[in-house]
């Protein structure tokens, strides 16, 4: 058995960084139990085409089990650009490591990471001024240090090496860190060539043998089990880093429910992909999994296997850099009344997962994750777009060896403003990506293994219950976010923040945040 990654024993519970005095929340030696009254609003259209709005409330109790448990992180393409470097800034974060660069001394950090280096607003002073706190202070959650690092990858170099391959940390670095990172190594893994580009071919030689696809189910499912019990681990969570798949055919009896894709699976059916398999093989070991790539991994069989099982799945595409900026951008435009008509995203990267890009069918996943990413801010404004009117949207990416992890965006979004006048708004976006997408894989594990803990309950239900199996209140890391059938896509990130920061208040009995701070714009001082 391959070592895995260094363990560390989690720091002792840390003590609740704060208390909400309420009676609506009761803490006791396991969990935290908060009633939370959900007030919405239901609208329906007289027939004279007016609203009528009927204010809702639904009265939940969340329970929030406290203890902070051992977990394991395990990716699927841990040797990757992404994998290598989120492992080694991990090391240099758990040993603070330091280094030396031509701007001078630099220390490591988490940035990036919604979890480790955001705050949120927890209510205002004595003198209504805002009290933040750290995200990662609402609900007790695992710290990256503590995490336990493994997974599988189809080439068989180790992590050093994998490091040194991805050129993305500076090298005083990942000198301090090369004796850790040798040790470290990727488990074998399944390898399907028609779902990757053929110029991945030469990487793949720690390929798990054969083609029965089954054993490749029960071999994977065996590693997680291996991976827990080696590092003496409470969970695990499974999440892809691996390169970008072509889409699944959707193929009604093969993959479109659970019984037909387990069957297609001992039939070693061809349109089972590698990162289904891994799926099927989580799920399988109630083992969440998240997809960071943009493929159909979830094909509808996997999506009711995982609601079968009860297990979290989430994805699709981590959403890092180019689409990231564009989510805020047009979501800022259309909520401005300004009218997007034409969005041109164009982009060159030299890393690996450009390399694989370069492949037009895994472009193809690429372009629709990075395309729909505007749709809901478009159909919110029917004063700006008629039904199904949407702005011109261009997705290019190329592959430019020299530039290598260092993405370059260029982005152009021409719109329509006050009185037939054309704004033009142009973007050059150096989007490091892995340093950009690695503290995206803290944040998902950190949550994913989070919702684990939360349970509700309401009024007509006699038991607590899990969240819905898949997990959209991880939108806000993801391209094309995925979300329980028949249930809308928010893409707008300001909305996916605020869902992620209100649900989580409500776990403390906390109301959602406003900003409308009517304590300052009311008459101060009435007598
Ligand atoms: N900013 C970003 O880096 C970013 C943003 C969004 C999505 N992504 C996606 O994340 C993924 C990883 O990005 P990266 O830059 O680390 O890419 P990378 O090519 O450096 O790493 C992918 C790794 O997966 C391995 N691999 C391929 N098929 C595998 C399989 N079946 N099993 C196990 N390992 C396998 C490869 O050998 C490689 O080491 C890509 O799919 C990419 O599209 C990256
Ligand atoms: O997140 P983002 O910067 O919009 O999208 C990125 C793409 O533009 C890039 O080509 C690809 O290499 C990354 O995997 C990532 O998906």
């Amino acid at each position: 058995m391959p070592p895995f990654a260094a363990e560390s024993s989690p720091a002792a519970a840390a003590p609740l960084a704060f208390k909400v005095n309420s009676k609506n929340v009761q803490y006791t030696d396991s969990h935290i139990v908060a009633d939370y009254h959900y007030e919405n609003a239901t609208v329906t259209k007289g027939v004279d085409g007016s609203y009528n709005v009927n204010p809702t409330s639904i009265k939940y109790q969340f329970k929030t089990e406290a203890k902070v448990p051992r977990v394991g992180l395990m990716m699927v393409g841990w040797g990757g650009n992404n994998g290598s470097t989120l492992t080694a800034s991990i090391i240099a974060n758990r040993r603070k490591l330091t280094w030396n660069t031509k701007e001078g001394v630099q220390v490591p950090n988490y940035f990036g990471s919604v979890v480790q280096a955001s705050t949120l607003k927890l209510g205002v002073d004595a003198k209504g001024n805002d009290v933040y706190i750290p995200f990662n202070d609402i609900l007790p959650m695992v710290h990256p240090n503590d995490l336990v690092l493994g997974g599988w990858d189809i080439s068989g170099f180790n992590l050093a090496d994998s490091m040194t391959r991805a050129k993305v940390l500076d090298y005083d670095l990942q000198r301090q860190v090369k004796a850790e990172m040798e040790t470290l190594k990727p488990l074998a893994s399944v390898y399907y060539p028609d779902f990757i580009a053929a110029n991945q071919s030469d990487r793949a030689d720690n390929v798990i043998p054969g083609s029965d696809k089954q054993a490749h189910v029960d071999h994977i499912r065996a590693d997680i089990r291996n991976f827990k019990a080696a590092n003496h681990l409470d969970k695990v969570i499974v999440i892809w880093t691996a390169n970008t798949e072509r889409f699944s055919s959707l193929i009604n009896g093969i993959n479109d429910t659970a019984d037909n894709l387990l069957k297609a699976v001992k039939d070693s059916h061809e349109e089972v992909s590698p990162s289904t398999v891994f799926a099927i093989a989580s799920i399988l070991e109630n083992t969440p999994f998240i997809n960071g790539s943009p493929q159909n991994t979830f094909v509808p069989g996997c999506v009711e296997l995982a609601e079968r099982h009860a297990v979290y799945i989430g994805g699709d595409d981590f959403k890092s850099g180019q689409t990231k900026v564009k989510s805020v951008i047009v979501d800022f435009l259309v909520n401005a009344g300004i009218k997007p008509v034409s969005i041109a995203s164009y982009n060159h990267l030299g890393n690996n997962d450009g390399k694989n890009l370069s492949a037009p069918q895994q472009f193809r996943s690429k372009e629709i994750s990075k395309s729909n990413v505007v749709d809901d801010m478009v159909a919110a404004n029917h004063l700006l777009y008629k039904k199904d009117e949407h702005p011109d949207h261009l997705v290019v990416i190329k592959y430019v060896p020299a530039v290598g992890d260092s993405k370059r965006a260029l982005d152009e979004y021409v719109s329509e403003i006050f009185m037939g006048g054309r704004n033009t708004i142009s973007m050059y976006n150096t989007c490091e990506d892995s340093l950009l997408a690695s503290p995206l894989i803290l944040d998902l594990v950190i949550l994913t293994e989070l919702m684990t803990r939360i349970e509700y309950k309401t009024e007509d239900m006699a038991e607590y219950a899990p969240f819905n199996s898949v997990l959209s209140i991880l939108s806000y890391m993801l391209k094309a976010p995925m979300v329980p059938h028949g249930t809308q896509v928010i893409n707008a990130l300001s909305k996916q923040r605020t869902a992620m920061e209100n649900i989580f208040r409500a776990c403390v009995g906390l109301p959602p945040q406003n900003d409308m701070l009517l304590e300052a714009k009311t008459q101060a001082n009435r007598q």
